[in-house]
């Protein structure tokens, strides 16, 4: 098949073949619609790989200022590439815009979302989120911390459910250290 279009039919047979190889029975009553089930929830975890940021970021409004942003605790679920395993954790996105152009509060925890729903590594997730609101949003300086708990991690392998995964990424005048300081300062500050 081409590479690109979601191709339900595809993964239903993929699981099916998925199931009969671990040993399973795939026609088993419990198990009957577990690739149909897969199918469906597969198309929501990758939906990211069909969606645009620029779609995301296209409404903008103005606001009078060209002080930080910063939301901090977005829920971020996403899946590693190497064992589709899932990992998440929380993002906090701080950008000061250009021009007075800002958007939606809600656009940075869906620029999370596009990125997120496809099989991620947690650095390229982080500065991929980074690069969108320079690149689209002409931010001025970009902020994106990721704290992140990896499930190959935990339940297989070295089996460390308490290691937390920390990955940021800094753009424009964030790299500024007192600017850079005040967003680490909001982003840690306790509840
Ligand atoms: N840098 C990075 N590594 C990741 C991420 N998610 C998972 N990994 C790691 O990717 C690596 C893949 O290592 P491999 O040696 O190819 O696979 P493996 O034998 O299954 O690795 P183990 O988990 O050590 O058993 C592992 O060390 C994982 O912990 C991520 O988001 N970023
Ligand atoms: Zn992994």
């Amino acid at each position: 098949m081409t590479h690109g279009a979601y191709d339900e039919e595809g993964v239903r047979h993929a699981v099916r073949l998925f199931l009969q190889s671990i040993g399973e029975d795939p026609d088993r009553e419990g198990l009957q619609e577990t690739p149909d089930r897969i199918a469906r929830a597969s198309r929501e975890l990758f939906a990211g790989l069909n969606q645009n940021p620029k779609d995301v970021l296209a409404k903008r409004f103005t606001v009078d200022t060209e002080e930080m942003v910063l939301v901090r605790d977005i829920e971020l679920y996403s899946v590693c590439e190497h064992h589709l395993l899932p990992f998440h954790g929380l993002a906090h996105i701080g950008y000061i815009p250009d021009k007075n152009e800002v958007v939606g509060l809600s656009k940075l925890a869906r620029l999370v979302d596009v990125y997120a729903r496809r099989p991620q590594v947690q650095e390229r997730l982080t500065h991929q989120i980074a690069d969108a609101l320079v690149n689209e949003l002409h931010a001025r300086g970009v902020i994106v911390v990721t704290d992140c708990e990896h499930l190959c991690m935990s339940m297989r392998g070295i089996k460390k459910s308490q290691a937390r995964t920390i990955t940021s990424a800094m753009r424009g005048i964030m790299r500024d250290p007192a600017t850079r300081a005040e967003a680490m300062q909001l982003i840690l500050q306790t509840r």
